[in-house]
C-alpha cells in the first residue's frame, strides 16, 4: 500500500490541470498594491483566498489594518487574511505566510502577452503576473489542503495563515498586526514557512536562511511653481531634474558601489564558514548572462556576484516621477521632480543610520550645486535585513521533502530580495522560519513575462505536501 504522501503525490499528478485553471482565475484578478485604482482587485483577491479557505472549513478572521495616502489619495489598506486549518493539539503548528498583492504590470511595457491572463507556453511556462511572486505558492499552501480532504488523507498538521497584499508595496500595517496577534491568534505557532522567493538556477531547488532588507527613497526637487519652455527659460533657471541628474549620480557609480560615506561600515565581516557556503551550488554567469539576455554582469567571478546580491549592500535607482518620459519630442522643464531609489541592506545594518547617511551625503551635494530649488529626502517605506542559520529542525525537515520530491539535496541560500515581515515573525513568535522558494532563478519577478514553470508549481505543490508531513515527524527540539 502506497503511503499517504505518496498518495498525496499520485494526486497532485492526476490534479495538474485543475490546479493550473485555479493559478488561471487568481492571475486574472490584478491585485497591483502600489496603484491607487486597483485598490478593489487587491481586495477582491484577499476574499477570494478568504472564501476558498472557509469553504474547506478553515476558521478565518480578516484584519483590516486600517488607512494608507497614496499619492495624496486615501486608501483603506487591503486586508490580512489570518486562518486556522485543523486544531488538533497531539499535531505540530505550522505558520504560512504569503502575499496576494502583485508588482504592476502593462501590456506596453512589453509583456508578449496580455499580464493577467495566465498563458502556458509549449515548454512549459505559465506565464502571467503574480505566477511566481507569490499567488503560484500562496494557491499551493490551499490546493494542498484541498488535495487531502478530497483524497480523504489526514491533513499532517495544524495550519495557520497568515496572507497580505501590501507586501510589494512595503507591507504597511502588518507589523503591527503581527506583534498583536504574537500571543492570540499565532500561538501555539511551532515553526513558520514562506514560499515567496526563487531557487539560485533552474534545475536544483534550495532552502532560504536570509534576505536582505531594504530602504526606499524618494528625491524631491522643487524649482518654478510650473513647468516651463525649454527655449524661454533653458540656462536662466535652476532645473529641477538637472539637479536630480546630478544628485542620483552621487550615489552609486557604475560598478554598484555606492557612494554614500559610510555606507559600508556596519557590514559583518565574513567568516571562514560563511566563504565556504559558496561552495558547489548551483549558480553560473554564463546561465545568468543568458537569464538576463545579455552579458551585463559586473563581477569577474559567481562567488563575488552572489556577495553582491547576499551580503554587500547595493543602491539602485528606479525612476523619476514627474519627468517627461512619453515617446516624442517635449521641450519642457519639469517644475517638480522625484527620484526613486532603493538600498538593499545586509547584517549588521540598522535602517536609521542608513536614512541618516543618506540624508546627509545628499544635504552635502545639493549644497555643492550652489541651487535655489529646494530638496526633500523622503525614506518611503523600509524593511530590515533576516539571517538565520539552516541547521534548525525546520531545515531539516524541507530538506527531507525536497529529497523526496526532487530527489537531491537542496542548496542553502539567501536571498537579495526582501520580505520584510520574516524577521518580525521570528522575533515576536520566537519560532524558526524558514524559507521554502518553489520558482526557478529565471522566472522574471517583478519583470516582463514573469512565469512559473509547470514543473516548478506541480513538483512545488508536493514539496509544500510533503515538507508538512515531515514536519509531522521531525523532533523540533534544537539540538545543543
Ligand atoms: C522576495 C519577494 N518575493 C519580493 O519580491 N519582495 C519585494 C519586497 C518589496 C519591498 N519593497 C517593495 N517590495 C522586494 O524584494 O522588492
Ligand atoms: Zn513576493
Ligand atoms: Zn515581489
Amino acid at each position: 500500500m502506497s503511503s499517504p504522501v505518496d498518495r498525496y503525490f499520485e494526486l497532485v499528478d492526476q490534479n495538474q490541470q485543475k490546479f493550473i485553471e485555479a493559478l488561471r482565475e487568481v492571475v486574472a484578478i490584478p491585485s497591483v498594491s502600489s496603484d491607487a485604482s486597483r485598490r478593489g482587485e487587491v481586495v477582491r483577491m484577499g476574499e477570494w483566498l478568504q472564501a476558498r479557505w472557509e469553504a474547506l472549513g478553515a476558521t478565518c478572521k480578516r484584519v483590516d489594518p486600517g488607512k494608507q495616502d497614496l499619492h495624496g489619495v486615501e486608501l483603506d489598506l487591503p486586508p490580512v487574511i489570518l486562518g486556522q486549518y485543523g486544531n488538533d493539539s497531539s499535531k505540530k503548528t505550522v505558520l504560512v505566510y504569503g502575499h496576494y498583492d502583485v508588482q504592476p504590470a502593462l501590456l506596453e511595457d512589453g509583456w508578449d502577452t496580455d499580464p493577467f491572463t495566465l498563458v502556458e507556453t509549449a515548454d512549459g511556462r505559465l506565464v502571467g503576473r503574480g505566477s511566481t511572486d507569490d499567488k503560484g505558492p500562496v494557491l499551493g499552501w490551499l490546493l494542498c489542503a484541498e488535495t487531502h480532504k478530497q483524497a480523504g488523507l489526514e491533513f499532517p498538521v495544524n495550519l495557520k495563515f497568515c496572507f497580505e497584499g501590501m507586501e510589494e508595496s512595503g507591507s504597511e500595517g502588518l507589523d503591527e498586526i503581527i506583534v498583536a496577534e504574537a500571543d492570540k491568534w499565532f500561538k501555539g505557532t511551532d515553526v513558520v514557512c514562506i514560499s515567496d522567493n526563487y531557487w539560485l538556477g533552474t534545475k536544483k531547488p534550495c532552502l532560504t536562511h536570509g534576505l536582505r532588507g531594504v530602504s526606499y527613497f524618494h528625491l524631491e526637487i522643487s524649482g518654478p511653481g510650473a513647468d516651463l519652455h525649454s527655449g524661454v527659460f533653458g540656462g536662466t533657471v535652476h532645473e529641477p531634474m538637472v539637479d536630480l541628474v546630478h544628485l542620483l549620480a552621487t550615489l552609486v557609480d557604475s560598478s554598484g558601489r555606492i557612494k554614500v560615506a559610510g555606507i559600508y561600515d556596519q557590514v559583518m565581516e565574513e567568516t571562514e564558514a560563511e566563504e565556504q557556503s559558496y561552495e558547489g551550488l548551483e549558480f553560473s554567469h554564463a546561465a545568468l548572462a543568458g537569464d538576463l539576455k545579455r552579458d551585463v554582469i559586473i563581477h569577474a567571478d559567481e562567488r563575488a556576484t552572489l556577495k553582491h546580491r547576499w551580503r554587500i549592500p547595493t543602491l539602485s535607482i528606479h525612476g523619476v516621477e514627474g519627468a517627461f518620459y512619453a515617446p516624442g519630442d517635449k521641450t519642457v522643464i519639469p517644475a517638480r521632480v522625484r527620484g526613486k531609489f532603493s538600498l538593499r541592506t545586509v547584517p549588521n545594518m540598522e535602517p536609521a543610520r542608513v536614512a541618516e547617511l543618506v540624508t546627509a551625503h545628499l544635504n552635502a551635494e545639493f549644497g555643492k550645486l550652489g541651487s535655489k530649488n529646494v530638496m526633500r529626502v523622503i525614506e518611503t517605506h523600509g524593511g530590515r535585513w533576516w539571517y538565520s542559520s539552516p541547521k534548525h529542525p525546520n531545515f531539516v525537515a524541507a530538506a527531507r521533502a525536497t529529497e523526496r520530491v526532487y530527489g537531491v539535496t537542496p542548496d542553502l541560500t539567501r536571498e537579495g530580495g526582501s520580505i520584510p515581515v520574516t524577521l518580525t515573525f521570528e522575533e515576536n513568535l520566537g519560532v524558526n522560519v524558514l524559507l521554502l522558494p518553489m520558482g526557478a532563478a529565471d522566472d522574471g519577478a517583478h519583470s516582463i513575462n514573469e512565469k512559473l514553470d509547470r514543473r516548478n508549481y506541480i513538483c512545488g505543490i508536493k514539496l509544500l505536501g510533503a515538507y508538512l508531513h515531515e514536519i509531522a515527524v521531525t523532533d523540533l527540539t534544537v539540538p545543543a
